[in-house]
């Protein structure tokens, strides 16, 4: 950990952010918590006692990462995940901000539990949590929280995660008392009535495998209702975890009328599909479920345009007890803190995602949704930063990861790219430039 007053020198690195038309090997100064130079040149002559350089070959640095979407599992499920292993993991995988779900136990609908977690992670350090709060009491969909304590106590957006608000009166409702709050509202789409049962997509998979379906229209139906009740209310609507290819075309259609909506996809939605049931393997049961071949190709296609504007992890830990199991038992999720940066590099090296795309899909773009702070590669600019080693490859295995969970179907894979450093306010809270890859 360096000390409030300790200069740290990255040298030669790849800066990449596009919000301020940077993509260049340049030398990076950081004094305290602010970035004080940035250029070519800019560590010749920094040296003295205090000054830690710190130099990986080929490393890239990025804006810190943030992430809109994440379950920390704490209060109430803390086997599966807490704020000590979530927010190591979300370190580990590069993310400097992350924002956490409300579906805990109990759920996040008061003042009270948004101050804990407010508290409580200031006090662990590292990677900074911001609380998303919920929209109906104990998510149930019909009773409005108090947002604007939720507001006040630190919360940055509301959400029923993991439930979709289905009655259009409350949904009216909420977006109207959110704006007056300027809180964004992330929807769960999903038409619980179309998707009772579910265990997997519907399609032709699911009807080889004899599961039954959760289908597309019940995303779609949800996105197009309440994107006219955006449209009516004028509030900051988002959609969670976007899955399908009418999803997208609803979006890019709303969008182009200047409808204030945004949208954020997860990795494992860019680059798995409903195939990789066929083995049953519940670390593939996920909601949204993943979907088919054109529904990844219009997720990666809008994402390269900027239709759909960020990345979220949907970071889900379970354990055993709920993964070891029937897939008609299991439940929905995967973990991916820790995976997000190799598997969208993964993309990027294929040529799918641009890199600036996808840097601006981590950083820009998650922070001006909740109106967090920019991070951002620039001189007076509060030092919050990635370094990844763009070449490393890694075998992914349970004992790598920080989280405390090991839902993934990437288990066993080789992935390239790997972070090495996260900074936070100046302070280094994950290094791995010292430790073999
Ligand atoms: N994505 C999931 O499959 N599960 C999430 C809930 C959610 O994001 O809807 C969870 O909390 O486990
Ligand atoms: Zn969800
Ligand atoms: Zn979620």
């Amino acid at each position: 950990m360096s000390n409030s007053r300790d200069v740290l020198v990255l040298r030669r690195v790849r800066a990449v952010d596009p919000s301020n038309s940077l993509d260049a090997i340049v030398d990076v100064v950081i004094e305290g918590k602010t970035i004080t130079r940035v250029g070519p040149r800019a560590a010749e002559g920094v040296e003295g006692e205090r000054v830690t350089e710190i130099s990986v070959p080929g490393a890239m640095l990025l804006p810190g990462l943030i992430d809109l979407h994440a379950h920390l599992r704490e209060p109430g499920q803390e086997y599966k995940e807490d704020l000590v292993s979530g927010l190591a993991a979300a370190a580990a995988g590069g993310f400097t901000d992350i924002c956490a779900m409300p579906n805990t136990r109990p759920v996040n609908d008061t003042r009270a539990i948004t101050e804990m977690l407010v508290h409580k992670s200031r006090a662990i350090g590292g990677t900074r949590l911001h609380p998303i709060g919920a929209i109906t009491l104990g998510q149930k969909g019909d009773t409005l929280t108090e947002m604007a304590d939720l507001k006040d106590a630190g919360a940055v957006a509301v959400s029923d995660d993991g439930h979709c608000v289905t009655r259009s009166d409350v949904m009216r409702r909420a977006l109207e008392y959110s704006s007056t709050f300027d809180l964004p509202l992330i929807q769960h789409c999903e038409d619980h009535a179309l998707t009772a049962g579910a265990q997997m997509h519907e399609g032709a998979v699911s009807t080889k495998l004899g599961l039954r379906g959760w289908p597309r229209v019940a995303e779609d139906v949800i996105v197009a209702r309440d994107i006219i009740l955006a449209e009516y209310t004028r509030a900051k609507y988002h959609i969670a975890h976007v899955s399908t290819m009418g999803a997208v075309r609803i979006l890019r259609e709303a969008k182009s009328r200047g409808i204030n909506v945004t949208a954020e996809v997860t990795p494992h939605h860019l680059l798995l599909t409903d195939a990789a049931l066929i083995g049953y393997d519940t670390a593939c049961k996920v909601n949204p479920p993943l979907r088919e071949d054109e529904d990844l190709l219009a997720l990666r296609d809008a994402l390269a345009d900027g239709t759909i504007d960020c990345i979220a992890t949907d970071h889900a830990p379970h354990s055993p007890l709920e993964k070891d199991c029937e897939l008609s038992e299991a439940s929905p999720g995967m973990i991916g803190l820790e995976l997000c940066i190799p598997l969208m590099l993964g993309l990027v090296n294929k040529g799918v995602l641009p890199l600036a795309r996808m840097v601006d899909a981590l950083t820009r773009a998650p922070s001006k949704i909740a109106g967090l702070p920019r991070t951002e590669i620039k001189e007076g600019a509060e030092a919050n930063l990635t370094l990844v080693d763009p070449a490393a490859s890694w075998t992914v295995s349970a004992d790598r990861l920080r989280t405390k969970s090991k839902n993934t179907p990437f288990l066993g894979q080789t992935v390239t790219g790997k972070v090495v450093l996260t900074i936070v306010s100046g302070t280094v809270v994950f290094d791995a430039t010292t430790k073999p890859a």
